[in-house]
Formats: structure tokens, sequence, C-alpha cells
């Protein structure tokens, strides 16, 4: 199943807030509390409780810290962290590109080069757990993707280490290049983290997006003023689709070409119905593939991580497909004592295609030391004699598989299937 999430900004963002709701909507807190420790061991220690903002329910994340005084951290340091902790691939790349965003907007707003971005209030501890916890969260409750609507950035000024900062404070502007904020509210309504976090990991969209609901989280900021509840909403739905099927593609000019077969291999090992290439060429006129993954939706996620595992790519592109096929069914046919499998799509009660399941055929040959090619046309051959042949009524003209003729395959006999597409 395809979740993807909504994330209500139109009261503000921070990072603490969003870790609340997506902790709320079902993210598991050791989960989440374990990557923290990967990065910063024994120094944050998360908890949430039920509190309440305009007079709504809401959840608020603590990060308690412990130990002396924390140093303030350059990126370059942070980085390393990051890099060296145990965190789960996806996790590891999200927590770099949201602070690595934070760092180039610090960079610009300071004049100096990310590198030697100092994250003092925003590289404190809490922050750190925000952005790791986030990026956790997401990864455990296995979004799809995930949706924003405008950001409330609000007004006024904020006291800051570098004195009192107009609201929206600059590094907000900075990460705010592109994005359609809401200039109403007052206060600093997104802070540097929130946004970051925000920009980097949702894809902007104007209204909330047909998706069957599910879980609803709400994230409590900490000030509780009476003109709008101070939370961040976070909605987990199925997107309205009837496709049953997606097709996952990249585009990729720099793997070493050796390597594809394994990354078509390892697509159907993860779920793929069909995995392929097409030559083409790409942007600035390099020679390159577009690598397409036919998946079910339920394999969705698992061949996205295979794509961005096995391959150079640092995204992919996804479609829903409606597909329509044939109802199909096996029909086991003997040949020199051994069953091969001849499997049919019919419609209205007649064969379309009958076809020796292309495995069972090379098995067969093997086993016997015979050509493949042989076997084939034996399999054919054998086919055509039990009345398996295109135009023919199907075994039961019901349109179902005769009992102890014809047998479902894996997924059921009339679900469609993609049983033998591989061979
Ligand atoms: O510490 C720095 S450099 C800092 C820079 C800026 C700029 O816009 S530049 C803003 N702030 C303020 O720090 C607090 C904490 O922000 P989080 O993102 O860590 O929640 C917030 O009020 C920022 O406006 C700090
Ligand atoms: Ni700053």
């Amino acid at each position: 199943m395809t979740v993807t999430a909504w994330v209500d900004v139109s009261a503000g963002v921070a990072g603490d807030m969003l870790l609340g709701a997506l902790l709320d909507a079902g993210a598991a807190l050791p989960v989440v509390q374990a990557a923290v420790d990967a990065v910063l061991p024994g120094t944050a220690r998360l908890s949430v409780e039920p509190v309440v903002r305009a007079g709504l329910r809401a959840v608020e994340l603590s990060v308690e810290v412990s130990g002396e005084q924390q140093p303030h951290r350059r990126w370059r340091d942070l980085r390393g962290s990051i890099e060296r902790a145990d965190l789960a691939a996806p996790v590891r790349r999200d927590v770099l590109a949201v602070f690595g965003a934070l760092a180039r907007a610090e960079a610009r707003v300071h004049g100096i080069a990310a590198e030697d971005v100092h994250f003092h209030e925003v590289g404190a501890v809490d922050s750190v757990a925000d952005v790791v916890g986030v990026c956790a969260a997401v990864h455990d409750l296995k979004l799809a993707g995930l949706v924003s609507g405008p950001v409330a950035l609000g007004s006024g000024h904020v006291r800051t280490q570098h004195g009192l900062l107009a609201v929206p404070v600059p590094a907000v502007l900075e990460l705010a290049h592109g994005w359609v904020v809401a200039g109403d509210g007052r206060g600093e309504l997104a802070t540097p983290t929130g946004m970051a976090l925000i920009t980097t990991l949702t894809r902007q969209v104007p209204a909330m997006p047909a998706i069957r609901i599910g879980a609803v989280g709400i994230g409590a900021g900490t000030r509780d003023p009476a003109e709008r509840a101070n939370v961040v909403r976070v909605v987990l739905g199925e997107p309205m689709t009837d496709a049953d099927e997606v097709v996952i593609e990249a585009n990729i000019d720099d793997l070493d070409p050796r390597v594809w077969p394994s990354v078509l291999a390892e697509l159907l090992r993860a779920g793929a119905a069909d995995a392929w290439l097409t030559p083409i060429l790409m942007k600035k006129g390099r020679p390159a593939h577009t690598l397409h993954a036919l998946t079910p939706s339920d394999h969705a996620a698992e061949v996205r991580e295979t794509i961005i595992k096995h391959t150079s790519t640092i995204g992919v592109r996804q479609y829903p497909v409606t597909k329509y096929a044939l109802p199909r069914a096996w029909v086991p046919v003997e040949i020199d004592g051994t069953t091969v499998r001849i499997k049919i799509a019919f419609q209205d009660g007649v064969i379309r295609q009958a076809t020796p399941e292309f495995r069972d055929v090379e098995a067969l040959a093997h086993a016997a030391g015979r050509p493949v090619q042989d076997v084939l046309r034996q399999a054919v051959a054998a086919a055509q004699a039990s009345g398996l042949t295109p135009g023919s009524p199907h075994p039961d003209s019901s349109g179902k598989p005769s009992p102890g003729r014809a047998t479902p395959d894996s997924h059921g006999a009339y679900r469609h299937t993609h049983e033998g597409e591989h061979s």
C-alpha cells in the first residue's frame, strides 16, 4: 500500500512540531530515539505528552539534553557524525539533505562558506534530534512522499544570538526561495529547522490532495496563542487511484554498464513485475538509460529503495498505471513424465494465448540434457494435443479452470498476475 502524507503548515512549522505530529500519527518513538542516539549517543532523551493548543488536543515533543554544555558544531563536523552514524541509508540521505540546506542558507546569510557554518542555535542538540527524528519517523511510517501547502511565516521580531531579528528571520527567507508562503500571523511561526525540513522533504501543492484518509497527527508548538492553534498537522492517506500498479523510473548516465544486469535482477527480486532499460539521449546530450520498473503498488517502496541502493541515481519518479490484463490460468501437461505448465490467457470463454512456461521447459531440458528448443517444440505440441490453442474454447467454457486440469496461479486464477513474465 502506498501511503503519502499531507503536512498542514498553515499555522507555521518548527522541527519539534513536525516530529510531534509524525509521532502522533503513528511513528514509533523507540525507532526515532534509536536514530537520534546513533548521531548523538546518550545526549538527547525524547518524550511526548498530550497538550492543548487553542482548546484542541495535540502532542508536544520534548528533548531532554543530558551532559555538559553542548559544543558549537561546524557543518563539516556535524556531517562527519551523520556519515559515521548507524542510520538506515534513506534516513542518512534525508538528514544530510536537510542539514545541507540549512548550512547553505546560513552560509548565504552570514556570507561564509557552508563548510564553516557553525550550528549554534540551529545546531543545538534538540535541532539535531528534530531533524534526525523527523527523517527516521518518515522512514518508519514508510511514507512514499510528503506534500505541504503554503507555509505561514509570521511577523514581528525574535531575539537570537545575532540580537533582534525581523521575522521571517534571514535563514527562513533563504530556505523559502521558490516556495509559496503565507504572510499572516504574529510571532515567529516558521523556524529555520522547520523550514529546512519542509522544503527538503516535501513537495508543495496548492491544496490537500485526494487521499483516502488514515491516521492524523497533531504536533504542538511551544506557545499557545488564542487566535489560532499553534500546531502542525500531518494527515496520512492512500492516494486516490484505481491503479494497482505503478511505473518507477530514473534517467541514469553514470552507472558502469556492467552493473545493469544485476540491477534488473534485484528489481525483480524486490517485487517488480518487469524491469527494463531504454537507451536515451538525455540532458546535455549525454547518452544514458531510462530504467523502468513496472511494480505492483504494494511493492513500490521496496522497488524505489532498490533503485536508490543499486544505481547511482538520487531520485526516482513514479506514475500510476492501469493495467488491463486477460484472465489467465495454468494447465499442466506431461512431457516424458515431467509436468510442464501451459499458461493460457482467455477471454469470453475462448483461449487467446497458450504458452509453455519457459522456466519449466528450461528445467526439463537441463535435467534431461536436451536442447531447450527441442523441449519447447514438444511442449507446444503437447499443448495443442490437449486442445490448448488460440481460438479454442477454454478447458472450462464457463471461463474458470476445470477442476483437476487447470490450476490457479499463485495469486488465484482470476487475479491479474505477472507470474511467468520473468521467463
Ligand atoms: O543561530 C543562528 S545563526 C540563527 C540564525 C537565524 C537566522 O535566520 S540567520 C535564526 N536563528 C533563530 O534561532 C532560533 C532557533 O531556530 P531552530 O530552527 O533551531 O528552531 C529561531 O528563533 C531562529 O530564528 C538562529
Ligand atoms: Ni544565522
